[in-house]
């Protein structure tokens, strides 16, 4: 069974050193990015026997959709990069395993070309730029594609500072650009986050993406109950538990620390997503356990995108998808729905009321 692990090593022996630095790295000492993994090590589970659940159900209902199983592939910016059908390899691998794709704004393909390649309607990741004319446009185009959801990412006022990126003066590969933003400089990615990126956003964003399209928009970067609050308050249709891979705050906690917390605040009003660490079925089930409606798998999909292309990006998936089953037969845990809390031993509670 191809494992995360093994992809990832498939994908250093082929990758060019500096983009291997911009997608393992994280901000500063790059603490969260070993807090998400090191989190779901620490996970133990506490089997329940002879619960007669030998087929277990992986079907879960996000935003009126149904899902085979209840992974995405997360947001990532420039899949060009790794493969020259870029977004659209990682879309049909992506749709042969039944998993939804959010496609970054800075995807490295048109987003109608994705969307041909994947019978589930994509999601836009959204990153709020200063000039909202060019935000809009993003959007519309997106919209136009057949878009069904928008994802707005709420932790990148600017990008945090990757120190490996620094040490390497990273620039992208010649030809990698983003293909549904107009023309401009976006040889180094840190560079154009402090030009292009607004960061002074506040709650009142969620007010204009609202006057502007009729998608559901998802927050993505909550890690705070406050803030799942606010997002709610605020008219979001859902919050995704991200500290964005440890790239943004070296000190975030781990996602899956603060999921119940955020999972109680929340309370059933709206999906909650996690990502951040999911490498295994047994992650996935897991984070389900502790109050995630779904999760979403980031570095892992390109590993396999740049180690075996589209075929790879499906083997991942499926792999991931077959092991969360595996793991419910042998917890007893005949349903997503059926997964509690109690499923996961060592924990903490949530440590804030509201
Ligand atoms: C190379 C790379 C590019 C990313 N680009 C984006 C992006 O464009 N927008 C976004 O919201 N998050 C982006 N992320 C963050 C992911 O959506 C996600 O939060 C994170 O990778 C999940 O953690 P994991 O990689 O441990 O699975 C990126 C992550 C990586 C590794
Ligand atoms: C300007 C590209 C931003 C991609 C991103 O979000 C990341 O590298 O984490």
């Amino acid at each position: 069974m191809p494992t995360a692990l093994a992809y990832q090593a498939a994908a250093h022996e082929v990758m060019d050193r500096h983009l291997w630095d911009f997608v393992e790295g994280g901000a500063g000492d790059e603490r969260a990015v070993l807090a998400n993994v090191h989190a779901f090590d620490a996970v133990r589970l506490r089997p329940r026997v002879l619960t007669g659940c030998g087929e277990p159900s992986t079907k879960t209902r996000i935003l009126g959709r149904h899902w085979r199983t209840p992974i995405a592939v997360a947001p990532m910016a420039y899949h060009t990069a790794f493969d020259d059908g870029g977004e659209v390899s990682t879309a049909s691998g992506a749709d042969r395993a039944g998993c939804p794709l959010v496609v970054s704004t800075f995807a490295g393909r048109r987003f109608a070309d994705i969307a041909a390649a994947t019978t589930i309607a994509p999601w836009l990741q959204l990153y709020c730029f200063k000039d909202r004319s060019v935000t809009r446009h993003v959007i519309e185009t997106a919209e136009a594609a057949g878009f069904e959801v928008l994802v707005l990412t709420v932790d990148t006022p600017r990008l945090g500072r990757r120190l490996r990126d620094e040490r390497n003066g990273f620039r992208l590969p010649d030809g990698v650009l983003p293909a549904n933003l107009p023309p401009g400089d976006f040889s180094s990615p840190s560079e154009h986050s402090r030009t292009a990126f607004d960061p002074g956003l506040d709650w009142t964003v969620l007010d204009w993406l609202r006057s502007i399209t009729a998608l559901p928009v998802l927050v993505k970067g909550v890690l705070a109950a406050e803030d799942a609050e606010l997002a709610i308050k605020a008219g979001a249709a859902g919050v995704i538990v991200s500290n964005h891979g440890g790239r943004q705050l070296d000190r975030a906690p781990a996602t899956l620390d603060v999921l119940a917390e955020i999972a109680a605040a929340v309370d059933g009003r709206c999906p909650v997503l996690l990502d951040g660490g999911v490498r295994r079925g047994s992650d996935v089930l897991a984070a389900a356990a502790l109050g995630a409606d779904a999760v979403l798998i980031g570095r892992p999909v390109l590993h396999a995108l740049a180690a075996e292309g589209s075929e790879g990006v499906a083997r991942l998936l499926v792999a991931v998808a077959e092991e969360l089953a595996d793991t419910m037969v042998l917890t007893g845990t005949a349903s997503l729905s059926d997964a509690r809390p109690e499923l996961v031993i060592g924990r903490r509670q949530p440590t804030v009321e509201l």
